[in-house]
C-alpha cells in the first residue's frame, strides 16, 4: 500500500538565547527536540507515538504538519514534499491531515457557541454553499455523539468530553485522511476517556483515516494502535506491530518502559521502578546513543557512537548497538552482558 504521510531523517530544533544569540548564534541555547526521524504511516492505519514527557513527541506531531519547521530533512504527504509548500497549497494540505489537542477547553475560542465554531471551518474551507452550513453542523455534532442543541452553547458550558467531541468534529469538518491525536484524551476523566477512544476507533473505521496518536500511556496505545514508534530523546528507538513491541520488546528503553507500568506483587507490594531518573536534557544529548546513561545493558559502542537508526527484527526495526547484524542474522536474542 502507498505511503500517506513519511519523514525522512527530519530534524527540528528551538533556538534560544535573545539578542545575543542573534549576533553571536553560536552562545543560542539550541534543544535537539526532534533528531533524524524517518516514520512513514499508511492510509487507514493506527500509529502509536510513545515516550517519556519531553522526548519530542508533540513536536515531531506538530512538524509532521508543519506547525513548526523543520531544521533538516523531509515530510511527505500522499508524495507531496510539504517543506517546500507556499501558504496557498498548506491550505489545501490542511484539509488532509488535521490535529487533535491535548486541552479541549484551551483549544476552542471562548467568546465562540459551538456552531460558530464549526460553521468557521465551513466558510474559511468553502466546504459547501453557504445556505447548507447550519445542516453540515448539525450532521457534523451528530457523527461524533453531540447533540444539535449543543450548537448554541459556549465552550464553558460543555464538559471535557464534550469539548474534546467538538474538537473531534472541528478536525473532522474538512474530510482529512490524517488524524495526529496529541494526548488527546490525558486531561480527561477515565471514563470518558474511554468514550472518546471508543469514538476515536469507530471513526477511523468508518472513514478509513490514519492515526497518529501521541500518548504517554501505553495501555491506551496497545487498545488502539496497530502499529508502535517508541521515541527516546528525539529519536525513534524501536517501531512495530504493537502487539510485537510489547510482548517482546528489542530496545532497552521500551523494555524499561513497558516494566515501569506499576503492577502490584500478590503481597500488595510495588517492584521498584525499572526506569530510574529523569532522561538527560535535549539542550545537552549525551554522546553516543542517547539512552546509554540510564541503560543497564550499555557497553562501549553504545558510548562511542549513535546506533544505526534503520536496523530491522522481524518487522520490528529497532536502533540500538545491541542489534547488530551478525547478532541479527544468526537470530541470536540478546540478553543482559550478551557483548
Ligand atoms: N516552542 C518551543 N521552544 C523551545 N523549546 C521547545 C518548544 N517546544 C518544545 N520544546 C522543547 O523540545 C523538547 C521536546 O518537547 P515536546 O513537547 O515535543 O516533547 P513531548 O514528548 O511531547 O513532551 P510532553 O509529553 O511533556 O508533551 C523539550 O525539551 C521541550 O522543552
Amino acid at each position: 500500500m502507498s505511503t500517506l504521510l513519511e519523514t525522512n531523517d527530519l530534524t527540528v530544533e528551538f533556538r534560544e538565547g535573545g539578542l545575543g544569540a542573534l549576533l553571536n548564534p553560536a552562545s543560542a541555547r539550541v534543544t535537539h527536540a526532534v533528531n533524524g526521524v524517518t516514520l512513514s504511516i499508511v492510509p487507514g492505519e493506527t500509529m502509536g507515538l510513545v515516550g517519556e514527557s519531553g522526548c519530542g513527541k508533540s513536536t515531531l506531531g506538530r512538524a509532521m504538519l508543519r506547525l513548526v519547521d523543520a531544521k533538516s530533512g523531509k515530510v511527505q504527504f500522499d508524495g507531496t514534499d510539504l517543506t517546500a509548500l507556499d501558504p496557498a497549497r498548506l491550505l489545501g494540505f490542511r484539509r488532509r491531515a488535521q490535529m487533535i489537542f491535548q486541552d479541549p477547553f484551551a483549544a476552542l475560542n471562548p467568546r465562540l457557541t459551538i456552531g460558530d465554531t464549526l460553521a468557521e471551518v465551513f466558510r474559511v474551507h468553502r466546504l459547501c454553499p453557504s445556505g447548507e452550513v447550519a445542516e453540515k453542523v448539525a450532521d457534523l455534532m451528530q457523527s461524533v455523539g453531540l447533540s444539535p442543541d449543543l450548537a448554541s452553547r459556549r465552550p464553558a458550558a460543555l464538559s471535557g468530553g464534550q469539548c474534546q467531541r467538538v474538537g473531534i468534529a472541528r478536525a473532522l469538518a474538512v474530510g482529512p485522511e490524517l488524524l495526529i491525536a496529541d494526548e488527546a484524551v490525558s486531561a480527561l476523566d477515565v471514563s470518558i476517556q474511554a468514550q472518546i477512544l471508543n469514538l476515536l476507533t469507530q471513526l477511523c473505521a468508518e472513514r478509513h483515516l490514519a492515526l497518529i496518536f501521541i500518548s504517554h500511556d501505553l495501555g491506551v496505545i496497545r487498545h488502539l494502535c496497530r502499529r508502535v514508534a517508541v521515541m527516546y530523546l528525539g529519536r525513534i528507538v524501536e517501531e512495530g506491530p504493537t502487539e510485537t513491541v510489547f510482548s517482546s520488546p528489542r530496545h532497552p528503553y521500551t523494555e524499561a518502559l513497558l516494566a515501569s507500568i506499576p503492577r502490584m506483587a500478590p503481597d500488595g507490594s510495588l517492584p521498584p521502578p525499572r526506569l530510574l531518573g529523569e532522561p538527560p536534557s535535549a539542550t545537552r544529548l549525551p554522546a553516543g546513543c542517547a539512552f546509554n546513561p540510564r541503560c543497564a545493558k550499555a557497553f562501549d559502542a553504545c558510548r562511542a557512537g549513535a546506533p544505526p537508526a534503520h536496523r530491522r527484527d522481524g518487522p520490528v526495526r529497532v536502533a540500538c548497538h545491541l542489534y547488530t547484524d551478525d547478532k541479527l542474522a544468526t537470530h541470536r536474542p540478546f540478553a543482559a552482558g550478551d557483548h
